[in-house]
């Protein structure tokens, strides 16, 4: 997460049994970096089991360079969706074609009768890194564009190391999955910020159980609220569990363009935001979400070559290009006609 200053701005995670936790594991980035096999295994069987894990950065450099951008998107987050409403419509977003821009409360479904009710300022990786012609943004993100590239350029690191591993996991030349994503080229790579209000009276769901649709998501958030339905778990209120952020780590999880390309072997796990756990919900909830997607005009064809990811069989393969594929599942989960669910893993 951010730094410690962000997290004792809140009242701290209650342990008590009715906010149950979810066991993901950590993964040290300087280990990683440094070419452990055994924490490379680690991260791989993660990635495989739960789809989710924690990535420490406390001890590594380039961490620490993420976490203080961390920080300056917090405060970024707040001092962009504090704006009044009317400023921020301005920016509005073109979902589902495009969530780049202002989303307000209420887009979205939860269910039958409910909508989100969280607030979102979708930033665009093409934009800040100067990819594309520069998008308008609101004056704080407009007068902080050094700390928003910063960002994305060290979230992008810490990914890296990331990948560079599961290219080695699933037997794919060095440099196969960095090459589908590298910050030079245009994607519908962005950064999500997000702000839902306080809620203490009300325990519900803010963001209804989704996958995420990219390769690769980083998120920092310092409340609790984060849900995921472990593997194997029925999809019932009971099952859910916490994600208890932890200081120091980015949390990880793996989409559902990742889990195509490996051929299922890797885990798109369905995860949802609800109310902030106890006392942590009489204040406003702050989350970071970095989410990388492939570059445009990649598909959904699985990854060929190596040893590991299972060749296609009878199967036919899926040649549609990733972006527009990514808009039709949007649409679909925005009417309700898709119910998402969990995808690959072992
Ligand atoms: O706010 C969070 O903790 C997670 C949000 C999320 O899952 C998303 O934006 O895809
Ligand atoms: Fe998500």
């Amino acid at each position: 997460m951010p730094t410690p200053t962000h997290f004792s701005r809140y009242p701290v995670f209650p342990s008590d049994t009715s906010f149950p936790v979810a066991d993901i594991p950590t993964i040290s980035l300087t280990k990683l970096q440094a070419g452990s096999t055994e924490e490379s295994s680690r991260l791989y069987e993660a990635c495989r089991k739960e789809g989710f894990l924690f990535v420490d950065l406390s001890e590594s450099r380039q961490g620490q360079t993420l976490l203080q951008y961390g920080g300056k998107m917090f405060d970024l987050i707040e001092n962009t969706l504090t704006l009044d409403q009317s400023t921020l419509e301005k920016y509005a977003c073109d979902a589902p074609r495009s969530l780049i821009g202002y989303k307000r409360k209420g887009i979205l479904k939860v269910d039958d009768s409910t909508r989100d009710c969280i607030e979102v300022y979708t930033l665009s990786q093409d934009d800040i890194l100067g990819n594309i012609p520069p998008l308008s943004n609101p004056a704080p993100i407009e007068s902080n564009r050094h700390d928003c590239r910063g960002f994305f350029e060290s979230a992008f690191t810490v990914v890296n190391v990331l990948l560079g591993h599961l290219d080695r996991q699933l037997d794919l030349q060095p440099g196969t999955l960095e090459a589908r994503c590298a910050l030079d080229k245009p994607s519908a790579t962005s950064l999500r910020m997000l702000l839902s209000p306080a809620q203490p009276e009300d325990r519900r769901i803010n963001l209804g159980g989704h996958t995420d649709i990219g390769l690769i998501t980083l998120l920092f958030n310092v409340t609790g609220g984060l849900q995921v339905l472990p593997a194997g778990s029925e999809n019932i209120d009971e099952n859910w569990r916490y994600i208890k952020p932890q200081p120091g780590c980015a949390l990880i999880n793996i989409g559902d363009t990742l889990t195509e390309w490996a051929g299922g072997l890797l885990r798109s796990s369905l995860h949802r935001v609800v109310s902030p756990p106890g006392p942590q919900a009489q204040l406003p909830r702050q989350s970071l979400v970095y989410l990388v997607r492939p570059e445009k005009g990649a598909t959904m064809q699985r990854l060929k070559g190596g040893s590991v990811i299972p060749p296609l069989g009878d199967e036919e393969d899926d040649t549609r290009d990733v972006d527009s594929w990514a808009v039709w599942r949007a649409q679909q989960v925005m009417d309700g006609v898709l119910k998402p669910e969990s995808r690959g893993g072992k």
